[in-house]
């Protein structure tokens, strides 16, 4: 199961967006971040690949229902006086070239299945919308979900379920969306791309790596050191935890790339 790993990069906001920010220019780059990229292997395990990326200013227009998520985000943070929650580890991303990025280093294309940990404001949803995907989001904040569910009304490639994904029955979702919609290309397994709650990275990657029979992909955005941690433990250093041994049960080889 190909799984990316990539770090938080500068253009996240917390705890709230400034309202007099000017949005990102379309030629703004990004302050790279770190990648860790897991392929299948012969062995049906993964391999790690470990790079730093820059944000890509390429589109996907096809499937376009908003152009601008730095206006939606801080529309639909400022439509209820809500403010982000440290707890649920409320980050929205305000550049969309980022969630781009995300799409397509996960290829997902028309006809895909995509799971979305922690949709917020639906920034992430409306580019993996873009790309032609079915979307099931999970959100455990029931004002967010109300907000990307409205935001995606009307479209029923977008489902949202109100759960907290660590208690989820992400399995049984997953098999019975899967089930019910046959991919043009005949590829039965789902894509999760997220913007993950930072508190609970290691949880979802406890989850998530021994789904290889139903996930194909797992594109995660990071922290950073998070990303680091999870993948830079080869030099069994004090660092070194049983998500490590756990990662590298899962994985194969390492690469190390420059930007
Ligand atoms: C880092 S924000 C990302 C929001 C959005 N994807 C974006 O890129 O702007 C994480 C989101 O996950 C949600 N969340 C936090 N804990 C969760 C959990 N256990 N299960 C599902 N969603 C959760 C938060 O409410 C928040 O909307």
């Amino acid at each position: 199961m190909p799984c990316l790993l990539q770090s938080l990069p500068t253009t996240f906001c917390f705890p709230y967006p400034k309202i007099s920010q000017p949005p990102p220019t379309p030629n703004s780059s990004v302050t790279a971040g770190s990648v860790a990229t897991k392929t299948a292997t012969s062995h049906g395990k993964i391999s790690k690949t470990f790079r730093r990326i820059q944000a890509s200013t390429t589109s996907n227009t096809k499937f376009k229902r908003q152009e601008d998520d730095y206006h939606s985000t801080l529309e639909a943070l400022n439509s209820k006086g809500r403010f982000p929650r440290k707890s649920l580890g409320q980050h929205y991303m305000l550049n969309a070239s980022i969630n781009e990025d995300l799409t397509m280093a996960a290829n997902v294309k028309e006809g895909d299945v995509v799971l979305e940990i922690g949709p917020g404001t639906g920034s992430l949803t409306n580019a993996l919308v873009n790309a032609g995907a079915t979307v099931l989001a999970i959100e455990k904040d029931p004002y967010m979900a109300a907000i990307v569910r409205e935001r995606f009304s009307g479209l029923d490639r977008v489902e949202v379920l109100e759960e907290d994904f660590i208690r989820s029955h992400i399995h049984s979702h997953m098999s019975t969306m899967l089930a019910s919609k046959i991919p043009p290309d005949g590829n039965l397994h789902a894509k999760v791309v997220s913007n993950l709650p930072f508190n609970i990275s290691t949880d979802v990657i406890k989850l998530l790596l021994p789904m290889g029979d139903i996930f194909s992909e797992v594109v995660l955005l990071l922290q950073d050191e998070a990303a680091l941690r999870f993948v830079d433990s080869l030099s069994k250093s004090s660092e070194y935890r049983p998500i490590n041994i756990f990662i590298n049960f899962y994985s194969g080889g390492r690469d190390v790339h420059s930007p």
